[in-house]
């Protein structure tokens, strides 16, 4: 099933009854799939195609001058190279690197301001974009939701959260083949919201709900191991982009929380495009690309469910933690894999 892309101008500008059938919309796509493609929505194509070409730039410094931004032990913001990772079970083939706010004093940036000053000039300010953008989308999912307004945005001020520059290497498709390496194996995202940019290389992927095992992919994940992961039993769908400048959304684990499994969190991985131009056959798999902002929480609200979703017949899922513990709660069982969630 094609994802149907959302005009969210209509949001935006539009009049109140295009306010409540995009947000309608918007609420619907997310309920079916984790997974929304938005365009029109106030960022240019422009700024979209600038974005990539950082992107690309910083990941084509010389290696030395990339590790002058390496992520250290104190700062969740960087680069990080995912084959440094200690997992020891399924690798990750990717580099990225992350920057929160320029207002967040908690977790400093780590700017590579002597080899590509441009980086932090452009990616300060489209933070700050991205930021308001997700709170408009806040906005819509409390209109969809029927959700008293201001529910679900002051729940994320000041601002906790990251964009991610993702660079996948050239790789030989024999690695990929070995069974404990993809660019991005199965997982949902921490926060409220993911945004995503892709290059047309493709290969990213959502999971297919119609088709795959019904017991949650968190639950598969997180509360049992990786042994009993169960990837494969699930379906996943291409998530290409059809147009330059068009956005995948996608619900993470936070909102998932909020609403009690009303939103369940996207499952997404990127592997092999499925298009004839990269069939299995050929030897290696192009670089690739793509940018992600992750919307999160504030650090110190509760992250429990909110009163609106729990009834006598649904009681609250999740505990009352904040967004801070539940952030590192997560972290911990991907370092552990058979910590509890
Ligand atoms: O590269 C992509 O398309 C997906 C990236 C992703 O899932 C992530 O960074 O969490
Ligand atoms: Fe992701």
């Amino acid at each position: 099933m094609i994802l149907q892309a959302i005009d969210f101008s209509r949001f935006l500008r539009g009049s109140e009854s295009d306010r409540v059938e995009t947000a309608d919309a918007l609420v619907e796509s997310f309920k079916q799939h984790g997974f929304a493609r938005l365009v029109n929505y106030g960022i240019s194509v422009f700024s979209i195609e600038h974005l990539e070409m950082l992107n690309r730039k910083f990941f084509s410094m010389p290696e030395d001058a990339k590790m002058r931004s390496f992520k250290g032990a104190e700062t969740t913001a960087g680069l990080r190279k995912h084959k440094d990772v200690p997992d020891g079970i399924l690798v990750d083939e990717k580099e990225h690197f992350d920057a929160g706010s320029a207002s967040d004093m908690d977790f400093p940036n780590k700017w590579p301001d002597k080899d590509m000053p441009e980086l932090r000039q452009f990616l300060e300010p489209f933070h700050d974009t991205c930021q308001d953008l997700c709170l408009s989308l806040m906005e819509a999912c409390e209109l969809g939701l029927r959700l008293p307004p201001g529910t679900l945005t002051r729940r994320c001020q000041p601002p906790a959260s990251e964009l991610r520059l993702n660079y996948y290497p050239a790789v030989d498709m024999k690695k990929l083949q070995d069974g404990r390496t993809r660019r991005t194996w199965p997982h949902t995202d921490f926060g409220l919201l993911t945004l995503l940019w892709q290059d047309d290389v493709g290969g990213l992927k959502y999971q297919d709900r119609s088709k795959s095992n019904s017991r949650s992919f968190m639950e598969r994940q997180y509360g049992t191991g990786h042994s009993d992961l169960g990837v494969e039993q699930d379906v996943f769908l291409p998530l290409t982009r059809n147009e330059p400048g068009e956005m995948a959304v996608n619900i993470s684990d936070t909102f998932q929380r909020l609403t009690n499994d009303v939103f369940r969190a996207g499952v997404h991985t990127v592997d092999w495009p499925d298009s004839s131009s990269h069939s299995r056959k050929e030897r290696t798999l192009p670089a690739r690309y793509s940018s992600v902002f992750f919307f999160k929480a504030h650090r110190n609200t509760s992250v429990g469910v909110l009163p609106h979703f729990i009834t006598e017949q649904t009681p609250a899922h999740y505990d009352n933690i904040t967004a801070l513990e539940f952030h590192r709660r997560m972290t911990q069982v991907l370092i552990d894999p058979t910590g509890q969630k």
